[in-house]
């Protein structure tokens, strides 16, 4: 029989005792520590990893009174707060034993025992014992995300005036409940704007938890928002929280809000009314606790007028609407993105003395830059891995083919025949695709967008 890989330490005077029940557990569990007295419990549980203990109650030849096992098990407690701890105890002193669970301890055996109960309490305190450690692994794997995204998304660039404006009303409305709707062009930095406006609020500690609905397909919409229960559905192996629990006092940031199709809109809404969510195939309500935060590229009002999109959800998500405006409306911002990104890959790229021209700074300060701070993001790290002789010049950008200037810009647009963003978005898609013979990666690299933007949009626009 494959034995359970788990360390129990018992602790009894009764060498009997120990003999027996290390005999019953050693047939299951790989390690089994026995000690007749607890004087030794500072250094095992310095020392060795034990996931549970079992403690007598009584240690003194007469005493019956539980007042060691007591104090033992505070002292444990005290040193290891999520540690297991199992009494022994005899007949009549149930009534210490149940003072002791008061106090911290997961069970209790009674003395003499029978082997089933005795096994199933501990494979019950171990069930805890490895669901505690998962718990303190997650957390520390949220705070590790945290810092990195801290890391990724660090401060908010630009001081122009309309990005004051901006930052005026995250100041505002961050340390509130208030539902949000950040509208803005692809790149120009929805969900930057989102992650700080949850570092500004009281849950910063909290998970931010984003979730891009535009790669949802409409399958897993349900489960991923919401959860499932084991066997709701074919790929269902195991009860799952959706992401909603999973945002519990933190924020929940729907992102490419306008993807989400017209039938799951009612249903979005229902749950953002009651603040209730249901895993599937559970039928359990469960409130939730989260900010929620929402963003799009899409003219939802437009949208709700031609019918594509549900006014009272709109009404729902935009208590405070917040529009970023695209990098060329604020070209004074550039420099700072300049300065920001290029310190930023020249200690990626370790090119500690790299400069730039004047000529390869007015490129950049006359750019039209369609795909905004994404776009600038990455023009810059190509300028510095491109670069001879630690120097950025205006050809290492590789921005030959977009136009610089703003007159051929203005030409181009015009030669579009209307201004229907939608139009002129699907059209551009459509020439890089075409100019790159099918290649995402070029095209999305050119379009300013990720991969997983293209692939939504040629979906969107059936291309
Ligand atoms: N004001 C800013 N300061 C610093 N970095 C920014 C700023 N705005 C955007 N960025 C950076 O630009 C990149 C794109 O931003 P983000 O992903 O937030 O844009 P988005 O509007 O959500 O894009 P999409 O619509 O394609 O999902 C990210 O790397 C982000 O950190």
């Amino acid at each position: 029989m494959i034995k359970n890989p788990a360390t129990i330490l018992i602790i009894d005077d009764d060498e009997d005792v120990l003999l027996s029940a290390k005999l019953l557990l050693k047939k299951y569990y790989t390690n089994i520590i026995t000690r007749n007295s607890p004087k030794e419990i500072n250094q095992l549980i310095s020392k060795e990893h034990i996931d549970m203990i079992v403690l007598d109650m009584n240690y003194r030849i007469g005493f019956n009174d539980g007042k060691e096992g007591m104090y033992w098990l505070k002292h444990i407690l005290n040193i290891k707060p999520k540690m297991v701890v199992v009494l022994m105890t005899a007949y009549g002193e149930v009534e210490l034993a149940v003072n002791a669970i008061k106090n911290g301890a997961f069970d209790f055996i009674l003395k003499p025992w029978s082997n089933e109960k005795f096994l199933a309490t501990v494979h019950a305190g171990l069930e805890l014992s490895k669901s505690n450690k998962q718990v303190s692994i997650l957390k520390h794997t949220n705070k590790a995300l945290l810092e990195n995204d801290d890391i990724r998304f660090g401060p908010v660039i630009g001081n122009s005036s309309a990005m004051t404006k901006v930052m005026d009303v995250v100041k505002k409305v961050s340390n509130t409940d208030a539902n949000i709707l950040i509208l803005g062009e692809n790149g120009t930095g929805k969900q930057h704007l989102a992650r700080e406006i949850h570092k500004r609020s009281s849950n910063k500690n909290a998970p931010f938890i984003h979730v891009d609905l535009g790669a949802l397909s409409e399958s897993l919409f349900e489960s991923e928002l919401f959860g499932h229960k084991k066997g709701a559905f074919t790929d269902a192996y195991e009860d799952k929280p959706g992401r909603f629990e999973m945002a519990e006092n933190g924020t929940l940031f729907l992102d490419e809000i306008g993807n989400l199709p017209y039938n799951l809109q009612s249903k979005l809404l229902t749950v953002l009314q009651d603040r209730k969510v249901s895993r599937l195939g559970e039928g359990i309500e469960r409130p939730f606790n989260a900010r929620l935060l929402f963003a799009t590229n899409a003219p939802l009002n437009q949208w709700v007028s031609e019918g594509k999109f549900r006014q009272d959800l709109l009404f729902r998500i935009n208590t405070v609407e917040i529009e970023i405006p695209p990098l060329r409306d604020r070209p004074e911002d550039i420099s700072d993105f300049v300065i920001h990104y290029l310190n930023m890959f020249k200690e990626k790229y370790q090119k500690s003395h790299l400069t730039i021209t004047d000529e390869a700074l007015s490129v950049l300060k006359t750019h039209n830059w369609p795909g905004n701070i994404r776009e600038i993001q990455h023009t810059i790290e190509r300028g510095v891995i491109m670069c001879d002789d630690n120097v950025i010049k205006p050809s290492d950008f590789n921005l030959s083919n977009i136009e610089t200037d703003n007159t051929a810009n203005t030409a181009n647009i015009s030669d579009y025949g209307n201004l229907n963003l939608q139009e002129i978005e699907k059209l551009l898609v459509k020439k890089a695709i075409e100019k790159y013979d099918g290649n995402i990666s070029k095209a999305s690299k050119e379009l300013g967008l990720t991969r997983a933007a293209l692939y939504r949009r040629l979906e969107k626009f059936n291309l």
